[in-house]
């Protein structure tokens, strides 16, 4: 028999009295696999979370975590996710590492395996210097890393993170990419949102997007992408600045002069990925020594605005829709 999704979420739906907030939504996750849920303020990610998380029924719609249906088999279901949510909610009267060693022993490790298993996610997060600190006094990203830490407590094989790289600083960001790749490449599944999009490029493999509550369709996600990689703005950096602009120059493309902190830059619109290897090809042979030559936005960033863009098109979003509305002749 094959592997069960690590997530699988079919139809799912949830109103707020009147207001329809998740409709519809479709998504998997396979094990070993990092999957971006990205979608506009308020469009329902974390909503959408909360229902994977077992933490909110769906009105409607089927959630499997690891193979367990989170509706009938939820502890099964929650003993295999681990779930950060977008802030942390922590006992006040206890220390960083109380507070993983009581996480510990509600999973049912005992007390020798619970400290040990402490010890290994103060180390893993950058944590140890803070153990006997009480969680109140920590930092924003220092509760992150907490709330990581704690998420990864019981081992589980499913991680669910809303926003965890919020609040955190570069090095701190780096650290969690290296830890997320880590868990992916051992097989856990995790689905993360984030408004930071070139962090989720960096590490996921696929991107599910959430509109207006509902999963946009992965062809049109794919089109977004191959549309939103084309005519994009790259930023080229040279050793020898002016002698960059002169080779662009030479052949008859307008570029702009950016400053950066590592020196002049130079941005300008290449029509798609295979006109940037030539340009790319062409410098290179002609003696510019490039340093730089990439994206000034990534290709998700880019997919997202395509996307969102096209949510602000049809119209009204929020009322529930009838169950099967008329189409009024929408382009896309
Ligand atoms: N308990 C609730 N009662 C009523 N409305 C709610 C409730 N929870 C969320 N909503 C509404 O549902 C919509 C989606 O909220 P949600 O927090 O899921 O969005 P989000 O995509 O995570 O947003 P953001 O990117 O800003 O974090 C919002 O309009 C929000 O006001």
């Amino acid at each position: 028999m094959s592997t069960p999704a690590a997530i699988e979420a079919i139809g799912v739906s949830r109103s707020f009295g009147a207001v329809s907030v998740v409709h519809d939504a479709t998504l998997r996750v396979e094990p070993g696999s990092i999957t971006a849920l990205v979608g506009p303020n308020g469009s329902g990610k974390t909503t959408l979370m909360l229902m994977l998380a077992t933490l909110l029924k769906p009105d409607a719609g089927s959630v499997r975590i690891g193979g367990h249906d989170a509706g009938s088999d939820t502890a099964a279901a929650r003993a295999s996710l681990g779930w950060m949510p977008d802030t942390l909610g922590s006992w006040p009267a206890l220390t960083v590492r109380e507070s993983l060693d009581a996480v510990a022993s509600m999973y049912g490790l005992r007390a020798a395996e619970a400290g040990a298993r402490t010890a290994e996610l103060l180390e893993l997060t950058g944590l140890v210097g803070l153990a006997d600190r009480r969680t109140p006094t920590l930092s924003r990203g220092q509760k992150q890393r907490l709330s990581l830490a704690r998420a990864l407590v019981h081992r589980p094989r499913v991680l669910l993170l809303d926003e965890p790289a919020a609040g955190l600083d570069p090095e701190a960001r780096i650290m969690q990419r290296r830890i997320l790749k880590d868990l992916a490449a051992e097989g856990v599944g995790i689905l993360i949102t984030s408004h930071v999009l070139d962090e989720l490029d960096e590490i996921a493999s696929r991107v599910v997007f959430l509109r207006d509550g509902r999963t946009v369709d992965q062809d049109d996600v794919e089109q977004a992408t191959v549309a939103a990689m084309r005519g994009r703005d790259w930023r080229i950096r040279a050793l020898d600045a002016s002698g960059l602009a002169s080779a662009l120059e030479a052949l008859g493309l307008a570029s702009i002069a950016e400053s950066s902190l590592a020196g002049q830059v130079r941005t300008l619109q290449i029509s798609d990925d295979a006109a940037a290897a030539a340009l790319l090809a062409s410098l290179v042979t002609g003696g510019a020594r490039i340093v730089e030559f990439a994206p000034v936005t990534s290709a998700l960033e880019q997919t997202f605005v395509q996307l969102a863009a096209a949510s602000s098109e049809p119209g009204p979003s929020q009322p529930v829709p009838p169950q099967s509305a008329p189409e009024t002749g929408a382009e896309q």
